[in-house]
């Protein structure tokens, strides 16, 4: 759990190129779903290459508490036992889900069609970020949650012990309103249908069918239509998790902006709702080319190799494009500031409701360090100062937010000066292991504000 422990401050400087291979770990999104699916599962399903940051240990500490048997074999493998749908016990105390936004809906989800009581909390920033969102379709099925003024944590929901299936359009581009009502679906008897107008990462619906669910998706004039069956015996699986694209980015976008650099990051999925940002990359310019392309677990995959790209260009990102790389805002408006000309990033309203305002903590931080940007409540634009102008030597807060924490580590390697954070530790909540992974490619960050 981030926020718990003291501040970390951390600073990051130009050194020399960015060089090597950078193996980043494996993707927080499925390896979430891989813990909680495996708990429904009846049986053993092992997982490899689980992303072992706070947000998802989180998730596995909440699995225990809800009755499945959660072993961590060591090196990234780890087996869940499974207690088949329906199946949780009610946990003895609060289940806190530290940092952690897709935890929390995900859980409160496959808990609310069983008959059972749960209070959930979690850290400062989870704290504030809203949960109707998922508790009024919950409430669809018959669920009463109780929290906080306006739908915050802490908040208590008791399962229903007598589901209807429901028909739910998703009022927001969100997978995990998406998957949420999925989850819930899963214990009640009959067809729940989910309607999304755009379309949200999809590892929910991909995994529930390798599960063994009984799941259908349909291209329709009203959106996605997914149709769930309910009350499927779920089979244990074993699970190679791939490498994150949201954690990707951060070495990709270090190398486009660190003079001589080439990196290589291997195994990144490329399921096109999640590979929004190197598309956006490739179209400003960047020097980024994917190599040996492949299937894995009926996943695309690639090796991505970025380069150092002194020619990349403002653009216009497509607002339908922003599902696919709503995580990636950030650290692409970083890269915004080395490119000629504006970008402009619209329909991203969403960016407000993570674990920051991330259009604010940016914006701030870009301005903290000599960039121009302008903002609305659904967009915002970052003025290019080209691949040498960027001044830096600015001090960010990072608001609890390791997408703003790494985001700002990446822009201090390119710029003149030094770029500082107040507090880095919640990088820990999905790349813990970002400061050893970049030094090794040579880049410098240091803990301290310079
Ligand atoms: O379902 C998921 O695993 C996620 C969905 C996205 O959130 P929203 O559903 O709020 O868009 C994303 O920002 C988050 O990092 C992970
Ligand atoms: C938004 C994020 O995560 P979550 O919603 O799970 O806290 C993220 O990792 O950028």
């Amino acid at each position: 759990m981030s926020g718990h422990g003291s501040p970390i401050p951390m600073t990051s400087r130009r050194a020399g190129p960015l060089q090597g291979v950078a193996e980043v770990p494996g993707d927080k999104s499925i390896s979430h779903r891989s813990l909680i699916l495996g708990a429904l599962a009846v049986g053993e399903t092992r997982i490899t290459g689980l992303l072992e940051g706070e947000d998802v240990l989180d998730t596995a500490k909440a699995m225990q508490a809800f009755g499945a048997d959660v072993t961590n074999h060591g090196g990234g493998e780890w087996s869940v036992r499974g207690v088949g749908v329906g199946g949780f016990q009610e946990p003895e105390n609060v289940i806190d889900c530290g940092n952690s936004g897709t935890g929390v809906r995900l859980i409160m989800g496959v808990m609310a069609t069983m008959p059972i009581t749960a209070t959930f909390t979690g850290d400062a920033s989870l704290n504030k970020r809203p949960m109707a969102r998922v508790t009024d379709p919950l409430a669809l099925f018959g669920t009463q949650a109780v929290g906080r003024t306006g739908g915050r944590l802490p908040m208590t929901l008791v399962g229903t012990t007598e589901a209807t299936p429901v028909r739910y359009e998703v009022p927001v581009p969100s997978a995990q309103v998406k998957s949420a009502v999925l989850f819930a679906g899963l214990n009640a008897p009959g067809k729940t249908v989910v309607i999304e107008k755009e379309a949200t990462r999809d590892h929910t619906e991909r995994m529930l069918a390798g599960f063994g669910a009984e799941i259908t998706v349909e291209d329709t004039a009203e959106g996605r239509v997914i149709t769930l069956t309910g009350q499927p015996e779920l089979k244990p699986q074993v699970i190679a998790v791939p490498r994150d694209p949201s954690s990707a980015a951060f070495p990709v976008c270090a190398a486009l902006v660190t003079p001589g650099s080439d990196v290589l990051v291997p195994g990144i999925g490329l399921n096109p709702t999640r590979a929004g940002l190197f598309t956006t990359l490739r179209d400003m310019g960047a020097d980024l080319t994917y190599e040996n392309e492949r299937v894995e677990g009926g996943e695309p995959v690639a090796d991505l190799r970025a380069k150092y790209s002194p020619n990349m260009k403002g653009i216009e990102v497509p607002p339908e494009r922003a599902a696919s790389m709503i995580d990636e805002y950030p650290v692409l408006s970083v890269v915004a500031s080395f490119a000629t000309g504006t970008t402009m990033m619209a329909g991203v309203k969403e960016l407000r409701v993570k674990e920051s305002d991330r259009i604010d903590a940016m914006a701030r931080g870009l301005r903290a360090n000599g960039i121009t940007v302008e903002e609305g409540d659904d967009w915002w634009s970052v003025e290019g100062k080209g691949p040498d102008g960027v001044p830096g030597g600015g001090t960010c807060e990072s608001f609890l937010d390791h997408r703003i924490a790494m985001s700002f580590m990446v822009m201090g390697f390119g710029a003149q000066k030094p770029v500082s954070v107040d507090d880095g530790s919640p990088i820990a909540t999905s790349f813990p292991i970002f400061e050893t992974l970049m030094g090794n490619l040579g880049a410098q960050i240091s803990r301290d504000n310079a």
